[in-house]
């Protein structure tokens, strides 16, 4: 047989039919279902009296619409509280697994997915919403969809899906201590734009990301569609294994042996084609701050707010000029001169332990400067948040000044009570900078845990590296 890469073998793996016109159709194995894009699909299904294909596979939780202060309130916007209802009525009628507001399993999906072991190796995995490629850090070909395929799964368990190019960064050598995979994906979405990875399914390989724990490597494949790939993937290697034994939802016995079997072919093959290829030095990644209205407006510490002038393509140009009047951030700024009025750890980007470790080494006997207006750190889930907890890490961010939440998307998206006001600016270590991302007229500046920790401290962003070490 040709060698092959990992995406080919998932691909290949899961046609159940392929259609002279038109895209193949593809068997999903894991479905995972929150509030937001769900209601309409469950509604098509009662309309169209259908049922569910295979309930046991899909698993849901209720995350963008959470409130993350205390929840014995209830939640107080109606219309979130509708939709976080809702997902519970449509759980329960047709027979679906939900870990409700009360359940310690709760969180965003993307966080409990993998901790249950609902996200295995070799799986198809979708989900109502962009960022289900952070299930590709588990060699699983994964990828967000719209409400009318989710019913379409739901009652059919397949999926037209357009074929997507394999596409290899390679990232060798080693990160330099205090650098992490959030740098390391705001760096390459620097260098290849936010369309850089259209079409593509990307493939992270090299030293650098076997050497990633499997947390990083789910920062990096969550970002993968912020580089316009709607697929990250990670070959299967001992750490997935590692990672994934014990969980609630993985095999067990003698089934896990045959699973992991399996799972250890989930790599591409040597001399495996790529239609495209990125080589990355990980040694020259330094801590990243994006300083405008895209991922790829990304600049290193110690770098400069860009000049507009200096860009020969009127089109960046012009977005360059936009972003920065939105951003109320001058030309030739130095980036260690921003200053945030409230910091935001958590999201399915950075809210889980090692995340939550990582802020709180820089946090450990520090307080947040007195400009900080709101320091917010949400966990990816109840078991992260118990967990951090065990750990002591709470009383770190609390004695630090900051707020210790209940799990959700939280400042993440304006879909939940905590947000920026009009102009606030906030370090984030979330993944989309939009306008009016976390809150209309609110300014984002993407950066890791550590780094929204140090900015924390400082009031201003600052290397962490040399400040904090
Ligand atoms: C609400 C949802 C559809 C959306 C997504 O698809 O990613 C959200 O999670 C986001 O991060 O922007
Ligand atoms: S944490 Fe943010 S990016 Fe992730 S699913 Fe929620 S809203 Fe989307």
């Amino acid at each position: 047989m040709a060698a092959a890469t990992l995406f080919e073998k998932l691909w290949q793996r899961h046609v159940v039919h392929e259609p002279e016109a038109g895209p193949p159709l593809l068997y999903m194995d894991r479905h995972l279902v929150y509030e937001v894009t769900s209601p309409q699909a469950f509604e098509g299904l009662r309309m169209g009296k259908r049922r569910l294909w295979r309930p046991q596979t899909v698993l849901a939780t209720a995350d963008h619409n959470v409130p993350t202060t205390s929840r014995s309130v209830g939640i107080i916007d109606p219309l979130s509280r509708i939709q976080v209802e809702q997902l519970s009525r449509n759980c329960k009628e047709f027979g679906v697994t939900e870990f409700g507001l009360s359940d310690p399993r709760q969180g965003i999906i993307h966080v409990v997915g993998p901790e249950q072991g609902a996200t295995l190796p070799g799986m198809t995995v979708v989900a109502g919403d962009s960022h289900t490629s952070t299930h590709g850090a588990f060699a699983a070909l994964a990828f967000g969809v719209g409400t009318s395929e989710v019913e379409h799964v739901l009652a059919t368990q397949c999926l037209s899906v357009n074929p997507m190019k394999p596409m290899l960064v390679r990232i060798e050598g080693a990160l330099a201590p205090g650098v992490t995979a959030k740098d390391l994906i705001l760096d390459v979405i620097g260098r290849i734009g936010t369309a850089g990875g259209t079409g593509y399914a990307i493939e992270f390989g090299g030293g650098a990301v076997r050497a990633l724990s499997m947390e990083g490597r789910m920062t990096l494949c969550n970002m993968a569609i912020e580089a316009g790939a709607r697929v990250g993937l990670v070959a299967v290697d001992q750490k997935t294994i590692d990672y994934l034994k014990g969980r609630p939802y993985a095999p067990r016995g003698e089934r896990w042996e045959q699973a992991v079997a399996y799972w250890r072919t989930l790599v591409s093959d040597e001399g495996a084609h790529f239609d495209r290829t990125l080589e990355i030095d990980a040694a020259l990644v330094q801590p990243m701050v994006t300083w405008g209205t895209s991922p790829e407006m990304v600049q290193p510490i110690g770098g400069q707010v860009p000049d507009p002038a200096r860009e020969p393509d009127p089109v960046k140009r012009s977005g360059m000029a936009n972003a920065l009047a939105y951003m109320a951030i001058e030309p030739g700024m130095p980036i260690k001169a921003i200053q945030p009025d409230k910091v935001f750890i958590g999201s399915c980007t950075n809210a889980r332990i090692e995340d939550l470790r990582a802020a709180a080494a820089v946090l450990k006997g520090r307080h947040i400067a007195p400009t900080i207006k709101l320091a917010l750190a949400v966990p990816g889930s109840g078991l992260v948040k118990a967990q951090a907890e065990a750990e002591g890490l709470d009383r770190v961010f609390t004695d630090a000044g900051f707020e210790w939440r209940e799990p959700g998307c939280s400042m993440c998206l304006g879909m939940n009570e905590d947000r920026l006001a009009p102009g606030e600016r906030c370090a984030s270590t979330s993944n989309r900078n939009f306008e009016g991302r976390q809150g209309a007229g609110g300014r984002s500046h993407l950066v890791s845990p550590a780094m929204a920790a140090a900015a924390a401290v400082a009031g201003h962003f600052v290397d962490v590296r040399k400040e904090f070490s």
